[in-house]
């Protein structure tokens, strides 16, 4: 592949909309030369008839289209063998084999509450998206999400990609894309009447596999849903993610305040770091200052006061997120306030290594 071959030059700017890196460094293209004004393109995908494929195929379309010279395109579209697509995985995963490791370039927080209900995911989903927003709105990171609230898995909903189904490259997974966030959730593989009586070893299995199994690429930040409560999947969070930091989220009433404040205080034995407090609902009929005094007793900063919001709610339910939707909703600033502080924050250093030098 010539460097300074025009038709190659387009196609390396075509991307898998998955994977997020150009089809000629992923192998896909095997073939691409313009004969007499007609580029003639040989394909393989990683498998075809999916959104993803439909979208490769337009791109190639379009960029060959562009190149100087061609008046058409005969595209030809293949599978990639099991052998070309285990190649690819492993080249994947080879950039980096852990990870989440210690050695993460990735911010990664734990959203946790005490009990269910004060609004953990609707604000996780929010805040993934606010940080996935690009300049001048946000900050236009690189953000994954894993919902790993098994009582409740409402991200696909709020997001509005419920029902999608990851793709798999061999035993390689790739996160659906919405709004950005490359996502991953517990409801993308399981009927919702199951999970409630899932238990510890099978949640802890999940939430590895997740770090593990599914490809997000590099990412900047990497956000998780955790089911409310204290228990077992704190414990695994701590063995898997030692360096995660975690965001209590409560609703303002003290006994909201108190159940978080157990969740806050278990997350630091098993040696998670707590970074700090959200109220959430804030304002109306549930008061106010729950959070603040739950940031007290922590002894961690308030970051967010969200307030009561139809709209926050009513985006949540139509899968369009609010601080997209409704971007001057005050509880869609508070959001974008907050992962704009999340966004500039340094990495959290527990359970990294300190880099001590001999001397
Ligand atoms: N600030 C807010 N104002 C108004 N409604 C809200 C607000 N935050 C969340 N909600 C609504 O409250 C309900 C519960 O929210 P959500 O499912 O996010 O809670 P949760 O803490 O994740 O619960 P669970 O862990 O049980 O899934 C949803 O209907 C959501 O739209």
């Amino acid at each position: 592949m010539p460097a300074s071959d025009p038709l190659w030059s387009a196609l390396a700017r075509v991307q898998d909309p998955e994977i997020r890196r150009p089809i000629t460094e992923l192998d896909m293209v095997r073939d691409a030369v313009v004969d007499e004004g007609v580029a003639r393109i040989d394909l393989r995908l990683t498998i075809v008839g999916c959104p993803a494929a439909d979208r490769i195929e337009r791109d190639v379309r379009a960029a060959a289209s562009g190149v100087d010279g061609v008046t058409a395109v005969d595209l030809t579209i293949g599978v990639m063998t099991p052998v070309e697509r285990e190649a690819l995985v492993t080249r994947l995963r080879g950039v980096r084999p852990q990870q989440f490791g210690p050695d993460t370039l990735t911010k990664i927080f734990a959203i946790t509450s005490g009990k269910g209900g004060v609004g953990k995911s609707t604000l996780t989903a929010n805040l993934a998206v606010a940080l996935a927003a690009p300049a001048p709105g946000g900050p236009g990171l690189r953000v994954g999400l894993v919902d790993a609230d098994v009582f409740g898995f409402s991200i696909p909903g709020i997001l509005g990609v419920t029902g999608a189904v990851p793709t798999r490259v061999g035993d390689m997974i790739l996160p659906p894309i919405a709004h950005g966030v490359k996502v991953i959730s517990i409801g993308m593989f399981v009927e919702p009447s199951t999970a409630v009586s899932w238990r510890g070893p099978l949640l802890h299995r999940t939430l590895q596999q997740f770090l593990t199994d599914v490809w997000f690429g590099d990412l900047d930040v990497l956000l998780l849903d955790l089911p409310p409560g204290t228990g077992d999947i704190a414990i695994s969070l701590g063995q898997l993610l030692p360096h995660a930091e975690v965001v209590v989220v409560t609703t303002p009433q003290p006994a909201a305040a108190e159940v978080a404040e157990r969740s806050g205080l278990v997350a630091r034995q098993t040696g998670q770091t707590v970074i700090g407090v959200v109220e959430n609902m804030s304002g109306g009929v549930f008061g106010s200052g729950g959070g603040e005094r739950l940031a007290e007793r922590l002894g961690v900063p308030m970051l967010a006061t969200v307030p009561l919001s139809g709209a926050l709610r009513e985006d949540g339910d139509a899968g369009s997120p609010a601080v997209l939707a409704h971007p001057s909703d005050p509880a869609s600033l508070a959001i974008a306030q907050l992962a704009a502080s999340l966004a500039t924050r340094a990495r959290g250093l527990a359970g990294r290594p300190l880099p001590f030098r001999p001397r």
